[in-house]
């Protein structure tokens, strides 16, 4: 790689935009691991905020799932992916969220048609807009798939090492975290294959690298010995890849955790759950208590504060006749 025309490509971008230390490298620097459950609306971002977590992920599965009720298999475009980041960012600004740009049609090849570099830094200013700390983007073949779905394909290596340098580029100074993520190890050249590249977007201008659904522990400690740089892993339940603790994951070598659906999870088990006997029995009272309080709620979404403004303003409006 050393004197391809990605690698000059990229030796000339990073000239020009000098030392990086952005949210997600703080966040990093002062957890050690910075774990990020994956959320899908407003107000799942609400509670990771409630609860305190500093840095959350925006799931393409689970808005996939929230937002039209469809599988992650490439269905959900970029403008819908916008939309919700900018409501998530909205809704809980103290959490540093990292956007799943996976599903913004960014890794079309150019064997498939379609999207290029200039997608890509359309995409990566657009998400930098919504307020969001950083993204993934995948080097899958479009349309892509859940990364723990069969059927996988991803695009050559190098092209989409000129998309990361390209996302490089669009970032410039901000105050934004570029994660790339590679699908290879699901494809003929397995594990190998899959470092190689997560090393090669490093190269390219990538903060972190997200080598995606290891299948052993031996795996996740072979990505971690092999990769350079800042890591990310995936604990997707039901998935490839075993789960572990921040700890666990902290001493093999990772450094970025991301729980892409247990939030999705919790929500679809908790309405099941709680619908199917309201359908059995017709009535909610003998579940109050799966459920929050009126005054719980309210205060989960600010109620207090609204009522605070509003009460502040309210002496200056003209009693309507
Ligand atoms: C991380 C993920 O992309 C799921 C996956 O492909 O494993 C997401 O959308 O949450
Ligand atoms: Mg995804």
């Amino acid at each position: 790689m050393a004197n391809s025309p990605v690698a000059v490509t990229v030796r000339s971008i990073s000239a020009l935009s000098g030392p990086r230390k952005t949210r997600m490298h703080r966040l990093i620097e002062e957890e050690g691991i910075v774990l990020m459950p994956g959320i899908y609306d407003a107000l799942s971002a609400a509670v990771l905020q409630s609860l305190g977590f500093r840095a959350g992920f925006i799931s393409g599965y689970a808005v996939s799932a929230s937002r039209l009720g469809m599988p992650d298999i490439g269905l959900l475009t970029p403008p819908e992916m916008a939309d919700a980041a900018r409501a998530i960012c909205a809704a809980a600004p103290n959490v540093a969220f990292i956007v799943d740009a996976g599903n913004l049609n960014v890794s079309v090849s150019t064997n498939t048609g379609g999207g290029n570099a200039l997608n890509v830094q359309r995409t990566v200013k657009d998400i930098i807009t919504t307020g969001a700390a950083g993204l993934f983007l995948e080097d899958q073949v479009w349309p892509k798939k859940c990364g723990h779905m069969q059927g996988k394909q991803v695009i050559p290596a190098e092209e989409h090492a000129a998309k990361i340098a390209a996302a490089r580029e669009a970032i410039g100074d901000a105050d934004f975290f570029l994660i790339a993520r590679t699908d290879a190890r699901a494809t003929a050249g397995g594990l190998p294959e899959a470092i190689a590249r997560a090393n090669l977007y490093m190269e390219a201008g990538a903060d972190a690298c997200f080598v995606e659904a290891p299948r052993s522990d031996d795996e996740l400690r072979e990505v971690c010995k092999k990769t350079n740089g800042f890591r990310a892993a995936n604990m997707l339940e039901g998935g490839f890849t075993p789960l572990h603790t921040p700890k666990e994951l902290k001493e093999m070598g990772f450094h970025l955790i991301v729980h892409s659906t247990t939030a999705v999870y919790a929500s679809a088990r908790a309405l099941i759950d709680v619908l199917k006997v309201m359908k059995e029995e017709g009535t909610s009272r003998d579940q109050l208590h799966k459920l929050t309080t009126f005054e719980e709620f309210n205060s989960l979404i600010g109620l207090k504060t609204y009522n605070e403004i509003g009460a502040r303003y309210e002496k200056f409006r003209v009693p309507s006749n």
